[in-house]
C-alpha cells in the first residue's frame, strides 16, 4: 500500500497555510519535511494524521493507519512507564511493549511514574508509545527535542528498523538522522524538491 498525499490545502486561523501539496511515501521510505518556524510542517502532519480538517486533497492511507507523535509528549504523568506503555498498546490491540522498551532504552525505568522522568526521557517515553500502535505509518514532530546524542542514535535506530519492515515515516526535523528517503521542503506559497530529487521524490507546492 502506498502512502499517496494529493492536491492537499489547509486552513488554520483563517489563513491559508498549505495549498496542492502531493507527495508520495514508498514502503521503507522516510519524507522529511524542513522549512521555517511557522510554514506549515505541523499542520502537515496534523492534516495526514487526521487531527486537522483538509479544506480539499486527499490522504491515503486514513488516519487508522497513522501513529503521530506530536510536539506534546501525550503521557499520563501520574502512570508509570510501563502502564503508559501497556495502556497505549491495548488500546491499539497490541501487547508486546517489550521491544519498545528495549528500542527506547526505558528498561530500566518502566516502574517510574511518568510525572517524575526528565525531559528527555519523557520524549524517548512519547515515542516508545507511538511504536507500540503497531501501525504502519509514523508521524513524527520535532522528535529530537530534548534527547541527547545517545537518544538519537536510539531513535534513528528505531525509525531505522520501522522502515526496514516495510514502514514508512514523516518527520519533521531540523537533524540530519541519516534516513532512507526524501527531503520535502516546505516554503511560503511554493514547496520544492531538493536539486537532485531522489527517484521516490514528488513535488509539492504550498
Ligand atoms: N491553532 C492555530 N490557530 C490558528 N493558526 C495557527 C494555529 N496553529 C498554527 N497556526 C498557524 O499556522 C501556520 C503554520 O503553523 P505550523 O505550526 O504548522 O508551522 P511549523 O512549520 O510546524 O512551525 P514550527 O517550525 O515553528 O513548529 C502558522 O502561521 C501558525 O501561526
Amino acid at each position: 500500500m502506498e502512502m499517496n498525499v494529493t492536491d492537499l490545502a489547509v486552513t488554520r486561523g483563517g489563513m491559508r497555510v498549505l495549498e496542492a501539496v502531493s507527495f508520495r511515501v514508498s514502503a521503507g521510505r522516510a519524507v522529511v519535511l524542513r522549512g521555517p518556524n511557522g510554514i506549515g510542517k505541523t499542520t502537515l502532519l496534523r492534516t495526514l494524521a487526521g487531527l486537522q480538517l483538509a479544506d480539499s486533497g486527499s490522504v491515503e492511507p486514513g488516519p487508522e493507519a497513522m501513529a503521530y507523535a506530536s510536539h506534546a509528549d501525550g503521557i499520563k504523568a501520574t502512570l508509570s512507564v510501563r502502564e503508559n506503555l501497556t495502556f497505549w498498546a491495548k488500546l491499539h490491540g497490541m501487547l508486546d511493549i517489550s521491544n519498545a522498551l528495549r528500542d527506547f532504552n526505558l528498561e530500566t525505568l518502566v516502574e517510574r511514574p511518568a510525572g517524575s522522568l526528565s525531559a528527555g526521557q519523557k520524549r524517548r517515553l512519547g515515542l516508545a508509545r507511538m511504536a507500540v500502535t503497531g501501525r504502519p505509518i509514523w508521524l513524527l514532530d520535532e522528535p529530537t527535542v530534548s534527547l541527547d546524542t545517545d537518544s538519537v542514535a536510539l531513535f534513528a535506530s528505531a525509525v531505522e528498523r520501522h522502515l526496514a519492515q516495510g514502514g514508512r515515516a514523516v518527520i519533521a526535523t531540523h537533524i540530519d538522522l541519516g534516513l532512507d528517503g526524501e527531503v520535502l521542503q516546505l516554503g511560503p506559497f511554493k514547496a520544492e524538491a531538493p536539486e537532485d530529487p531522489h527517484e521516490d521524490f514528488h513535488e509539492a507546492f504550498l
